[in-house]
């Protein structure tokens, strides 16, 4: 898939990121991703992120990560295309992201650096040394320490024409607006706060309609019921959901920081596809927390 093409595929549509799963002992369970793949291929998002925040990416160790993209790539071949997450430090980035192309991904999701602050002049620098290491398609992701001015951005995409996409994951208006309105369409522009859906409305307000949903994982219908009612301005269906699914939800993910991964997996678990515990640092629900997730989702019908 060409840079051109990726931006396309994330042009539209929802896009969604799969948790990893693990077995019992923590470690990555090859078949029952590909089950889980298999099981949300069908519902119709535009693409999938293996190895995304959703997928813990944070987490994974050696050999994993070619596992779990191999797994992707394999599984959903002819289905929908596989974006791969890569990030930490930059030659870490460089070689997954390498791994990622040799294995078969359609492009990378290029997620935060580590630990350090960075200027903008280094933050440049990092993703111009990952889209020089690449062919395929880089899309940025502006979250925590990896935060970009509208002008860094612009001497980017001068530079690397296979920078193709942006994926917010701070929700300041200001800045995205002024990103938006400098980077024009040179850009795909992805909503991807953590639980999206709570963004959607403002961001395609904006001019930038696409998210991700993590939901997705648990809640396929529902969350493509979401989507198609934020395409088409269908604000009923959206406050109904809101109110009755995710207000009451942001109330579980708020409890503890990390939840917001913790509590896609615990969904996953209580509709009966089941990804494994979560590993340290993040911690998974406890069973009281369970219970009031899985009263929320019994309401929402079958899936
Ligand atoms: O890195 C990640 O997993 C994300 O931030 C994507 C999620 O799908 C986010 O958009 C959400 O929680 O809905």
């Amino acid at each position: 898939m060409t840079p051109q093409d990726l931006k396309d595929v994330m042009s539209s549509g929802l896009l969604s990121f799969p948790v990893t799963d693990f077995d019992s002992n923590g470690d990555f369970n090859a078949k029952g991703y590909a089950a889980r793949l298999e099981w949300l291929a069908p519902y119709g998002a535009s693409a999938l992120f293996a190895a995304g925040g959703t997928g813990e990416y944070f987490s994974l160790y050696g050999e994993e990560y070619g596992q779990i993209i191999k797994t992707a790539v394999d599984t959903c071949r002819g289905k929908v295309p596989i974006i791969a997450g890569a990030g930490g430090p930059t030659r870490t980035a460089i070689a997954h992201a390498q791994e990622a192309e040799r294995l078969g991904a359609h492009g990378i999701l290029l997620l935060p650096h580590y630990l350090t602050e960075a200027g903008q002049e280094g933050l440049i620098a990092h993703v111009e040394q990952v889209c020089k290491s690449v062919k395929f398609g880089v899309i940025v992701y502006n979250r925590d320490r990896t935060r970009f001015t509208p002008e860094s951005l612009a001497i980017l995409a001068e530079r690397c024409p296979n920078l193709v996409g942006f994926k917010d994951g701070m929700g300041n208006i200001e800045t995205m607006s002024s990103i938006f309105m400098k980077m024009g369409d040179r850009f795909a522009y992805l909503g991807g706060l953590p639980t999206a859906e709570i963004y959607a409305a403002a961001y395609k307000a904006l001019g930038t309609p696409v998210y991700s949903s993590a939901v997705f994982n648990f809640i396929p219908k529902t969350a493509m019921d979401f989507y198609e009612a934020v395409r088409t301005d269908d604000m009923a269906t959206q406050h109904k959901l809101l109110k009755e699914f995710f207000m009451p939800y942001l109330k579980i993910r708020n409890r503890v920081e990390g939840y917001g991964v913790s509590i896609i997996k615990a969904g996953a678990k209580l509709v009966g596809h089941g990804a494994g515990p979560v590993r340290a640092p993040l911690t998974d629900l406890k069973p009281s927390e369970m219970e009031e997730l899985k009263a929320l989702i019994d309401k929402l019908g079958p899936q």
